[in-house]
């Protein structure tokens, strides 16, 4: 197993927004974890990635216990994610906002940058390089130079993707990475995420697009009022009454609303 969450609980006040939930992520697989709105899926996000601590249960990533561990140790354990807002650097290029990316995992420190030693150069130079392999891996080879907000939205999207790739993640975690996205967007997206597992690394999706999670996913868990509701292959998720009820509950509310 790459990721075992075991009985995860979070309260915000009396507000028990994860609760009890537990499910197990194998290497390699695309894992969704779905749910209507507010269903507690990002604050799972949350907890795997150490933002908050978690009430009680455990986060086991390749066999470790990871709670409590600040969020930049999550990432050099190999986790890394994107958020449901774009959080690039819309002034710097989109070479330079993956660029930042790679520095994570760079050994030169503060001093070296500033007086620039050969082994300082030589670094910089791999991370350019490493950068460049990644635009062209996301299809932004022949936008680098331009700047993240000049991007149209869905290759802002790629480009958090690349900035997350980066750090060379094992477990990549997507908040709603087709969000916004036009149907062409959300077709290149498809490929993308397929060629991130098949280049090994383990992806945890959370997504409202369902057509595309069912198309994506090997196995979903689907959450509801914090608590998770199912969990199984696209097809037994869609088939199952629960989900169905969830779903067309949280529909019906929003038609009275
Ligand atoms: N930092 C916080 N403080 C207090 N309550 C929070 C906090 N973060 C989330 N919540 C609450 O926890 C519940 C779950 O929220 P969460 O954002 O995890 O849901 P979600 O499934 O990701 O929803 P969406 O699909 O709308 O993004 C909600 O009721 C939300 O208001």
């Amino acid at each position: 197993m790459v990721l075992e969450v075991k009985k995860a609980c979070k309260n915000f006040g009396g507000l028990a927004a994860v609760s009890d939930v537990s499910f197990s992520i194998q290497k390699g697989e695309i894992f969704g974890l779905i749910g209507p709105n507010g269903a507690g899926k990002t604050t799972m996000f949350n907890l795997i990635t150490s933002m908050f601590p978690l009430s009680s249960g455990e986060v086991i990533f390749k066999e470790e216990n990871i709670n409590g561990l600040k969020p930049n140790k999550i990432t050099e354990k190999g986790i890394c994610r994107t958020f449901q807002n774009i959080r690039l650097f819309p002034l710097m290029t989109a070479e330079e906002n993956v660029m930042v990316g790679v520095h994570c995992r760079s050994k030169s420190g503060v001093l070296s940058s500033v007086f620039r030693t050969k082994s300082q150069r030589k670094e910089e130079e791999h991370i350019r390089s490493r950068a460049t392999e990644l635009l062209e891996f996301v299809g932004l080879k022949d936008f680098a130079e331009v700047s993240a907000e000049n991007l149209a939205y869905g290759q802002q999207r790629r480009l958090e993707i690349a900035r997350a790739m980066a750090s060379d993640p094992n477990l990549l975690l997507l908040d709603e990475p087709a969000a916004g996205m036009n149907e062409t967007e959300t077709d290149d997206l498809f490929q993308l995420i397929k060629k991130i597992q098949s280049r090994g690394v383990t992806v945890l999706l959370i997504e409202h697009d369902m057509p595309l999670v069912m198309k994506l996913c090997d196995r979903i868990a689907v959450l509801n009022f914090g608590k998770k509701i199912a969990e199984g292959t696209p097809t037994e998720i869609q088939n199952n009454p629960q989900v169905i009820e969830a779903y067309l509950g949280s529909e019906e509310e929003e038609e009275y609303a």
